[in-house]
């Protein structure tokens, strides 16, 4: 059965949900789904904004062929070849012989580099190239690596939709919704939209930004993205929470203890930490397992508030592995501007601290590590307290 939606005049959702793939490109886990986004305009010619995933092609060609009414298509407008998009292209083609593909010269070179047969019907456009398809005309606007770097967004000047890519995406099944005005986005979605945004793009905040800025030139009335809900008010939240992510800015005044313990008495202490931030007032305050939580949420809550803790055991002379993980994959996202105060553990030689400050420091950009580092020898004894006091009021100093 066909499922769509009509976005606005002329314009109609034919994408598909996605509910039994346990992890988004094999490592974030999407407890909720996701959405595969394509749009159908029917304007003079008709033309086809991105594909989807393979994974729910069938649903997506029963829609088109449902919107299209017995009408061809003419164009399919790749913005974003990455698989989860661009994988029905070739299903696309088979099915309308006669359709051209618009896009870059990136992207035609990935089409042939995935063997999709598309010699004979590409159409090449670069930025600020405009296209008529009738009475709608778009503009094409590059936006490499906002997430990969044949990436593309296609804005319509008739009727001001931005077809966004990857940019302005969440993780999360539409299930009947389409519009960020038919669900509680701050209660309900922003969690898995932040951590979308900080796993897929996170890395690539100076890129974001110059699409913002080329953004705010134009009048968007719309926003079209590859995943999750369209846009068609209060756009500026989410744009606001986009130029915060990208510029790695905290949304929060707020602390994240992350802790990494075997035997639970690091994990005492950091609940110890935590009771007293919140008796002395600072009751944004999360806790999170290192061993038990998945990578994509300590990163996204990392993005999110302004300070973390960072409670290690030592193991085998190091920082204990899932603890590793989690800053090497910081590191890797290029997460930078936050206050870390470090709480260490160890039995015999404790050098977890060491170690996390000298990564912090040396391998990372714009972190400010607290000087009054908090040192367990095996479990928090009440000898500690003085010094976990100080730490406490360290954190809190450096709130203000
Ligand atoms: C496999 C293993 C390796 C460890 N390696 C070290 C080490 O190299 N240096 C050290 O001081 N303590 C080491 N420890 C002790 C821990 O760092 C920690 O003090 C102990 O597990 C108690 O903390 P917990 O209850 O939070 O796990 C090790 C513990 C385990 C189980």
């Amino acid at each position: 059965m066909y499922c769509v939606r009509k976005v606005t005049d002329n314009l109609y959702w034919v994408g598909a949900n996605e509910h039994r793939l346990e992890l988004f490109e094999n490592i974030h886990p999407i407890p909720k789904g996701v959405s595969y986004n394509s749009y159908l305009l029917l304007d003079k010619q008709t033309v086809l904004f991105d594909t989807v995933d393979w994974a729910v092609c069938r649903q997506f060609l029963e829609n088109v062929e449902h919107v299209l009414a017995g009408r061809t298509l003419d164009y399919l407008v790749i913005n974003h070849l990455e698989p989860d998009h661009g994988a029905s292209i070739e299903e696309i083609i088979l099915r309308y012989p006669k359709v051209k593909i618009i896009s870059n010269e990136k992207a035609f070179m990935m089409m042939r580099q995935f063997a999709f047969p598309i010699d004979g019907r590409i159409e090449e456009v670069k930025e600020g190239d405009t296209k008529s398809f009738g009475k709608h005309t778009v503009t094409f606007v590059a936006a490499p690596m906002v997430h990969w770097p044949e990436v593309m967004v296609t804005f319509d000047t008739t009727n001001g939709v931005l077809f966004s890519a990857d940019a302005f995406g969440s993780f999360g099944a539409l299930d009947g919704k389409l519009f960020n005005d038919e669900v509680n986005f701050d209660r309900d979605w922003i969690d898995d939209a932040r951590r979308y945004y900080t796993n897929i793009v996170g890395k690539y905040g100076p890129h974001v930004q110059s699409l913002l800025k080329k953004a705010s030139g134009i009048d968007i009335k719309i926003i079209c993205p590859l995943h999750g809900p369209v846009w068609r008010s209060d756009l500026g939240y989410f744009i606001d929470k986009y130029d915060k992510w990208s510029r790695y800015e905290p949304e929060e005044k707020g602390v994240v203890i992350v802790y990494a313990s075997m035997y639970g008495n690091t994990e005492s202490a950091a609940t110890a930490l935590a009771t007293k931030l919140v008796e002395q007032g600072v009751t944004n305050v999360s806790m999170y397992d290192a061993s038990k939580t998945h990578v994509s949420t300590l990163i996204s809550e990392t993005f999110r508030v302004s300070h973390v803790v960072l409670a290690s055991v030592t193991y085998n002379l190091g920082i204990y592995p899932p603890m590793h993980n989690y800053l090497m994959d910081m590191k890797a996202l290029n997460l930078q501007n936050r206050t870390i105060a470090i709480v260490e553990n160890g039995s015999w030689a404790c050098k977890s601290g060491t170690l996390m400050q000298e990564f912090l420091e040396n391998e990372m950009k714009k972190m400010t590590v607290l000087d009054d580092r908090l040192t367990l020898n095996s479990a928090m004894n009440e000898d500690k307290l003085p010094d976990m006091d100080t730490l406490v009021d360290s954190i809190i100093e450096s709130m203000k």
